[in-house]
């Protein structure tokens, strides 16, 4: 499904991806742990095609295309997402408005016919009661004045919405309280069928604490130091990552 081989990637001339390699097979979740600073958000923002990082080489392959040709938009009518470490906001622009011209637009990619304003409604309100996010949140402008949850709850409705092929979340579960955070990862489990793969990149173990991965990755200094099942989780939590990035 996804393929990184030997990724390179600067900002300014600084390098910030060294030689990062990752496989993300078809169905697989991946959780991204590691140190402030080691790139992990570096890395989901350039799989889902920034303009702000140079790849000055290396390889993404996903489904077999290479998606370092792809615009950003082409990215996610292919079926890459991502939920921001900051989502952004978009004064003047309903939330229900643009969440429908986001789903228009892949289904048009997918060569399916746009969903009208009274079929997206029934959409839209069908994923709003399966995870139990408030209906005027649709209302509104996109994200502004929406708390810190709230605008990671709208991530995850826009994510359950697009149904994606891989799922991308720059720290999602920094900053909910518990039932925000039982919700995003209600999402998640929701959109888990073996059709799709994840990335998480997180800082804390709780978020995989309902979110099974099947691999975990600590990145340190732009490349991928350390993998393994859930137990680096747990010791990462006990011992930090001093013993990894000596
Ligand atoms: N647009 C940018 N301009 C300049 N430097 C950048 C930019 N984006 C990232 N960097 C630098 O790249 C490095 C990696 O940043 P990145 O945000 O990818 O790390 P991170 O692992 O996600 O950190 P955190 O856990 O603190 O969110 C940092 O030193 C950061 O200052």
């Amino acid at each position: 499904m996804l393929s990184i081989k030997d990724l390179n990637v600067s900002v300014k001339n600084n390098v910030i991806l060294n030689r990062l390699n990752l496989e993300v097979k078809l169905g697989e979740v991946h959780a991204i742990m590691g140190p402030n600073g080691s790139g992990k958000s570096t890395l989901a923002t350039t799989l889902a095609g920034s303009e702000d990082y140079d790849v000055t080489s290396g390889q993404v392959l996903f489904k077999g295309c290479n998606l370092l040709e792809l615009e950003p938009e082409e990215r996610a009518g292919k079926g890459v997402f991502m939920a921001f470490q900051y989502p952004l906001e978009i004064p003047g622009v309903s939330n229900q408005f643009f969440l429908q011209t986001a789903v228009n637009a892949v289904r048009k990619y997918r060569k399916q016919s746009p969903l009208d304003r009274f079929d997206f409604a029934d959409f839209i309100n069908t994923k709003i009661a399966l995870l139990h996010i408030p209906a005027d949140l649709l209302t509104r402008s996109v994200n502004v004045g929406f708390s810190g949850g709230e605008k990671k709850s709208n991530d995850i409705l826009q994510m359950v919405a697009l149904e994606p092929d891989l799922c991308i979340l720059d720290e999602t579960d920094s900053g909910l309280d518990i039932d925000a955070l039982k919700m995003v990862t209600h999402g998640v489990n929701t959109l888990q069928n073996g059709e799709r793969s994840f990335i998480i990149v997180t800082h804390y173990q709780r978020i995989l604490d309902y979110i099974q991965p099947d691999y975990v990755h600590v990145m340190n200094q732009g490349r991928i130091v350390q993998s393994g099942d859930f137990s680096l989780v747990k010791k990462i939590e006990e011992q930090g990552y001093g013993w990894l990035t000596k």
